[in-house]
Formats: structure tokens, C-alpha cells, sequence
């Protein structure tokens, strides 16, 4: 009836609405808030943001809610000489911020403004993500300072495949290193012999994902693991006994997705979740209902309402989290 969202296999009374307007307003407001303590501290995270805050937009059907100029503009203050991105001005090079960074170019179709404004173009990019690999155990540094992490791997096979150049890196000794983070659980860890975490289950199986290698996961048994997630408030937690969190709804829901699952998780009561968690005043979502909202929550509460298909989103790619028609472009699916 008048006043009520359709979702997937039931109504919902309308104060359980998407709040789309409310959640712009938010994202755009962002940047405004020099004034404000937060600004400043999470700038070490300021070209995260800026893709968290982008790819909510294009999923909510407002595209150029952000200055296209200015956007660009930021994104190229924050490359070095040796391709990669810091995640603010003067800050050093680092592989999440420059996965960042691309994903950003991509979904505004700006990757070739970086040779046309003197920058380091995209194929010194391959080279800055490609020279992070370990050639040995095809595992992945963040920086020149070492630490590995499959976040990086999988990073550096988003960005890589957005650009076209993944034959820059070793795949197949990559695929082993993820092999070897696999557990009995079906799940995967952030390096081998590491417990079972939904965000490295995420990155795990986007990376084998990205390979075509989808063949080696044990989908039954992860399948289960990550249905075991839900709650019976309907929000998803990252591991056994942890609490509900609206990001989790995407590392899980994404990786499930993935591998052809998601009909194991029940989409009504997740999609009420989140929606308990937007702030319908001010705009945002909050990692659970009553907590404080930010944009990283914002995107993944988003991204995970599209993958459930929540009427009026945008559809989200599970492995790039980005939209869609922006990876099919890309990659050229
Ligand atoms: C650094 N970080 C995290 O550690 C969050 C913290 C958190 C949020 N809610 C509960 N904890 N945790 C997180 O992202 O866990 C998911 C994850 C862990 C490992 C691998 C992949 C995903 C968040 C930022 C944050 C800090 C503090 C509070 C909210 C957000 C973060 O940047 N996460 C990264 C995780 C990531 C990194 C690299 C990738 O290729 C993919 C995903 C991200 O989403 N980048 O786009
Ligand atoms: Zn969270």
C-alpha cells in the first residue's frame, strides 16, 4: 500500500525506508566539515573516504553529487613520482590507498587524465602495485616496509584488472598464497594458519574471483560458515560470537554472492537491520542501530541493500564493490 517499501519478499512499514536524499546530503556534507576534529583525524584514511563516499552515491542513482573537478583534482594531489597514492597530500605511497585511487579514476572515467596533467600514467601505476608483490610466495606488502596482508593481494588484483594489466603480476603464485591462507572451516585468514575472518574470507575469494579460480573454493563449506553469520536480529557479525555489524553485511554477503550462495541468509530481516541502522535525521549509517554513522558504514549498509536488491539501487559489483556498469565497462565483461 501508499507509504511502504516493497523489499525483497515483503512490505515494510515506511519509517523502515531508505532514507536516498537524507544519505546524499550526508556524503556531500563530508567534505565540508573542516571545522570539525574528525575531519583531521581520519585523514589518514581521506582517499578511502572519498571512494566509500563516491561509490555510495553512484549506487543510490546520484553520480555527480560530488564535483567532478575537485574530485579528480584530490585524487592526483595524492600521487607520488613512483605511481602510488598516500592517502592524503603528503602523506607516503601505500597499496590501499592506491586500489583507492583507481577505483575512484575508474568509476569517473578519468584513468587517462593522469598522463595528460605530466602524472605518472596507468602503466607506472601497474608498476608501483606490481613491484609490491613477493615473487617467491606470491603474497603481497602494503609499502616498502613489508608487512603482507591479503588485503593488499586482492587490492592489487582489483586495481590491476580495472586497468587491464594483471599480466604484470605472478597470478598463479598469487592463487597459492590464498590458497595456503585456506582453512578446514572453509574460510580464509589473513595468512595461513590464521583464523577465519569474514573481511579475509572477503578479499580471499574476490581475489580467486578476479583469477577465474572460483573452482578451488569448497562453496558448500564456506557457503554454511558465512550463513552461521546472521543473527537472529538479522545483522551479520564477522566471526562466531562477535556482534552484529552493517559491514559485515557486505564482507559476507558479497563473499556469498560470490559463490553463488546468497539465497542462505535471510534478505527481510538483513535488509531490516540495515535500515535500523541509517540515521534517518541527519543522513549516514552507523555500524549498528544507535551508534554513530560514517561513511564507511554508509557505503557498505548501501552495498549491501543492492546486492539484496533493494528497490532503486544501483547494482553493485560483489567483487570490486563498485557499481556494476562501471566493472563491466572496466574490465570489459
Ligand atoms: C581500517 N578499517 C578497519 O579496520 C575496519 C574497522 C571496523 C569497521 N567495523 C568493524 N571494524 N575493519 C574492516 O574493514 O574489516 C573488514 C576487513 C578486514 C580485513 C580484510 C578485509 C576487510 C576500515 C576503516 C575503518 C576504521 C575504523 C572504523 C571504521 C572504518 C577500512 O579501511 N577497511 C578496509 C578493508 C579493506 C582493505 C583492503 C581491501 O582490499 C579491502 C578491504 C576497506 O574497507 N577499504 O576500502
Ligand atoms: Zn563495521
Amino acid at each position: 500500500g501508499p507509504g511502504r517499501a516493497q523489499v525483497a519478499g515483503g512490505n515494510l512499514p515506511n519509517e523502515l525506508q531508505l532514507a536516498v536524499e537524507k544519505h546524499v546530503k550526508y556524503i556531500q556534507s563530508l567534505d565540508t566539515r573542516k571545522d570539525e576534529l574528525e575531519y583531521w583525524l581520519t585523514e589518514h584514511l581521506r582517499l578511502n573516504g572519498v571512494y566509500w563516499g563516491l561509490t555510495a552515491l553512484h549506487l543510490l542513482g546520484h553520480p555527480d553529487a560530488l564535483p567532478r573537478h575537485e574530485t579528480v583534482e584530490f585524487v592526483l594531489s595524492c600521487q607520488h613520482d613512483n605511481g602510488g597514492f598516500g592517502p592524503a597530500p603528503g602523506h607516503d605511497p601505500h597499496m590501499l590507498y592506491t586500489v583507492s585511487a583507481v577505483q575512484i579514476l575508474v568509476t569517473v572515467d578519468a584513468l587517462d587524465e593522469l598522463e595528460k596533467r605530466g602524472k605518472t600514467g596507468r602503466e607506472g601505476v601497474g608498476r608501483y602495485i606490481a613491484q609490491l608483490q613477493d615473487r617467491d610466495d606470491g603474497s603481497f606488502a602494503g609499502d616498502e616496509w613489508g608487512e603482507t596482508d591479503t588485503r593488499f593481494l586482492f587490492g592489487a588484483l582489483n586495481a590491476l584488472s580495472l586497468m587491464r594489466l594483471l599480466s604484470y603480476i605472478d597470478v598463479t603464485k598469487a592463487v597459492a598464497y590464498v590458497q595456503a591462507c585456506a582453512n578446514f572451516d572453509g574460510g580464509y585468514g589473513v595468512s595461513p594458519g590464521a583464523e577465519s575472518h569474514a573481511g579475509q574470507i572477503f578479499v580471499c575469494v574476490g581475489a580467486l574471483a578476479i583469477a577465474d579460480r572460483l573452482d578451488l573454493v569448497d562453496k558448500d563449506r564456506l557457503g554454511s560458515w558465512l550463513s552461521e553469520r546472521q543473527l537472529n536480529n538479522g545483522g551479520l557479525n564477522g566471526r562466531p560470537e562477535k556482534l552484529e555489524d552493517v559491514c559485515y553485511s557486505w564482507w559476507v554477503m558479497s563473499s556469498l554472492a560470490m559463490i553463488g550462495k546468497l539465497g542462505w541468509i535471510d534478505k527481510d530481516k538483513l535488509s531490516k537491520f540495515i535500515l535500523q541502522c541509517q540515521d534517518p535525521e541527519l543522513g549516514g549509517m552507523a555500524d549498528r542501530p544507535g551508534d554513530a554513522v560514517d561513511v564507511f558504514h554508509t557505503v557498505f549498509g548501501i552495498a549491501g541493500l543492492s546486492l539484496i536488491g533493494y528497490p532503486g539501487l544501483k547494482p553493485v559489483d560483489p567483487i570490486y564493490c563498485m557499481p556494476l556498469e562501471v566493472v563491466n565497462r572496466a574490465v570489459g565483461r
